[in-house]
């Protein structure tokens, strides 16, 4: 029996262990946050009752993350902690009880909205921005200050009367418009759209280059004060000054008299919630006296002067009328479940993604099933599971299509993607005008009057059929479209003639080479001076240039071996399209470093890592990507990690710091 006891809990420690890793350091759980949390109750109770299998390690007595090796690793001055979390109100009551019972006076509470993104600690010093660290185990986490500092309401330096060191904490998350704005991107640019805004927050502040990081639009707010100074004597307070001193905190806040406050904002916002721009997933209760919550203090894992409310997920169950299939810009197969409309979450919910073919043998979908629709951290509602009671017999398994519901072509299936896709991206309609749609757009050649519904009535009109035809566009085959007036006409024409003097890289990142987005269009065009010597560059010499992989060369070469491709370049080229880079964009000042190769590491502090990259190039040299023989030169700054390593195991690399690279320009 204690044998099985024993199991019982090791078990369920090593699939907790699992389930942190999936969370924190991949950021792709695949179990709900309510399964997770039922997990650890469990465990919870069982090592209660049985403390002769404690042991230090156990999920219930750790945070759960933990730090990488991809960032400097800093201590935490003060520990990070999680926090205790119920869903329901009796285990509020509870905690209530706790606190009443250790202070034996009158208790104050700051209810706040539980953000659901990645937690961080920022480090002021003299109002400076010095040091900005992820919560990682709770004792160390990881240093991404250069990512923290491109969020932009976090203030680099503040203004006023604040303590010369101190920490504030909070949480980095992503509104739902940014992240539906980076799945627009990611779709624009032939990648799988990320799951939901929290992982994407949490994965976006790994990222090594804080160019990319700016890109995703992350936001923070902030509802921790910490220093050793007494600047005030509640959480509220210090929460208030934070504000004055310009750090973002919530606007929905409220201070509460009593446990009956805390519960009617739950109450109000477990609804309301829908309606705010961010995910939350539950509220966070707080005793708002700072010597209140030091008598209390801290279990192993979490304060004892706060714990969190979570919201359930809402789950609903309707009919599964049918299967339908879409076929994305870039020829991705989505599967949709038509549903009974119901309503879930505040929204009348109609359709659910289902989102591949695996997902629906998992679910054993059948035709008519009455199917289990959740809101959860995702957007789009998602079907978690069927009701078998009510099963029609005989109904049949939905059996996924073969064929493309657009063109007719069979689908090819990615040997290490669990996606279809319709392979003819040349002729399938939604694709031939995804195509189109994507030439045009603002970081393409930005012909910015010609919109997607004009691209859509062109083509059915079957005047244009991939971008080199807007150029043979006449005004008089534009003005009998539907909604077409003379001066819209016009512009269309005029800014389609003006598109001829986009530069190379923003063409090439427009005629929408799979794999082949903002980036990797500009390494190609420094990297090659034209079409013509792109064309002539196999896959070995592209994937020399750095950020350009093996799938990524591949996908170029077989984009400029295709005859139809090749026709439409010669006719943009003839048109006047630049498929060449401009003058001085690679001038070359000396071949000092010919056959030479480069990489650079760590925090640069002479030059930033792109003007160091642009020497590189002007003296002859190349930049590659990673550690490896064909390496020369490893110019390391500040902090420079597991490159550095990997270069003195390799042993014939030269190492450099930044003067000595300079110096060797000057030789
Ligand atoms: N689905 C999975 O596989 C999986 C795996 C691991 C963890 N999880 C989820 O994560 C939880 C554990 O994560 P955790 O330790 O970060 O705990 P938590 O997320 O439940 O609570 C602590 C965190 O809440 C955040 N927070 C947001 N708003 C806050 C506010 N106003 N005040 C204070 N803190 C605020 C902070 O980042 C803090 O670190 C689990 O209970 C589970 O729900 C899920
Ligand atoms: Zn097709």
């Amino acid at each position: 029996m204690t044998e099985n006891i024993q199991k019982k809990i090791e078990d369920l420690r090593a699939e907790l262990h699992q389930h942190n890793f999936n969370y924190y350091t991949l950021d792709g759980p695949t179990i709900s946050d309510f399964e997770f949390d039922t997990l650890l109750k469990e465990l919870q109770e069982l090592e209660a009752k049985h403390p002769e299998f404690y042991d230090a390690n156990s999920p219930t007595l750790r945070v759960g993350g933990a730090v990488t090796k991809n960032f400097p690793t800093v201590t935490h001055q003060f520990r990070m902690y999680s926090l205790d979390n119920s869903y329901d109100f009796d285990d509020l009551e509870e905690w209530e009880k706790r606190v009443q019972k250790t202070l034996d006076e009158p208790v104050e509470f700051v209810a706040e909205l539980k953000y659901d993104g990645a937690s961080i600690s920022i480090l002021y010093e003299h109002g400076l921005l010095k040091e900005a660290v992820t919560r990682g185990d709770g004792f160390r986490g990881d240093e991404i200050t250069p990512n923290v500092k491109t969020i932009s309401d976090i203030p680099l330096q503040i203004k006023g009367d604040f303590p010369d060191k101190f920490y504030v904490r909070g949480e980095i998350y992503l509104t739902r418009k940014n992240f539906d704005k980076i799945n627009k991107r990611r779709e624009e640019e032939g990648f799988d759209p990320f799951m939901n805004p929290r992982n994407t927050a949490s994965g976006s502040l790994k990222i090594q280059d804080s160019a990319e990081v700016r890109k995703r639009g992350l936001s923070s707010v902030i509802y921790q004060f910490i220093s050793t100074e007494n600047t005030a004597t509640t959480h509220w307070e210090l929460l208030q000054q934070a504000k004055s001193w310009g750090f973002r905190i919530s606007e929905q806040m409220k201070l509460c008299k009593n446990l009956d406050e805390v519960k009617e904002f739950i109450t109000f916002w477990d609804i309301e919630r829908h309606r705010l721009g961010f995910d939350i997933d539950g509220i966070v209760v707080k005793v708002n006296s700072l010597s209140q919550q030091k008598q209390l203090g801290f279990t192993a894992k979490s304060p004892r002067w706060a714990t969190a409310h979570k919201f359930k997920a809402e789950k609903v169950e309707t009919e599964l009328q049918k299967v339908t299939y879409q076929v994305g810009r870039t020829g991705a197969i989505t599967p949709v479940a038509n549903l009974k409309p119901v309503l879930l979450a505040g929204t009348v919910v109609k359709r659910a993604s289902l989102h591949n073919e695996d997902i629906i043998a998992k679910l054993d979908l059948h035709e008519h099933d009455f199917v289990f629709v959740e809101k959860g951290g995702e957007i789009i509602p998602k079907i978690v599971g069927v009701n078998h009671d009510k099963r029609e017999a005989g109904s049949l398994p939905i059996q996924y299509i073969k064929n493309c519901p657009e063109c007719g072509t069979e689908l090819v299936k990615v040997e290490d993607q669990a996606i279809h896709f319709c392979p003819n991206d040349l002729h399938c309609p939604p694709q031939v005008v995804g195509r189109m749609i994507h030439y045009v757009s603002r970081k393409a050649l930005n012909i910015d009057n010609l919109g997607s519904e004009t691209i859509e009535q062109l083509y059915r009109a079957k005047l244009v059929e991939n971008p080199a035809d807007f150029y043979a566009l006449t005004k008089e085959q534009l003005l009998p479209l539907e909604r077409m007036a003379e001066r819209s006409a016009q512009n269309i024409i005029e800014g389609i003639e003006k598109s001829k003097e986009i530069p190379f890289e923003k063409v090439l990142y427009g005629i929408g080479i799979k794999h082949v987005g903002e980036t990797v269009a500009k390494k190609l065009a420094k990297n090659f001076q034209s079409i013509e010597e792109l064309k002539n560059a196999t896959a070995d010499e592209l994937v020399q240039v750095e950020d350009i992989g093996g799938k990524i060369a591949i996908s170029i070469t077989a984009f400029l071996q295709n005859p139809e491709n090749l026709l439409m370049l010669e006719r943009l080229k003839a048109y006047g399209v630049q498929l060449e880079a401009g003058e001085n964009t690679n001038e070359v000042l000396s071949n000092t470093f010919e056959g030479k190769t480069f990489l650079f590491t760590g925090k640069l502090s002479l030059f930033t890592r792109d003007e160091a990259e642009e020497m590189v190039e002007k003296h002859g040299g190349k930049n590659i990507s990673a550690v490896s023989k064909n390496l020369n030169y490893l110019v390391v700054g500040e902090k420079a990690g597991s490159k550095l390593k990997k270069a003195q195991e390799i042993g014939t690399i030269e190492v450099l710091d930044e003067q000595q690279f300079l110096d060797l320009i000057n030789k």
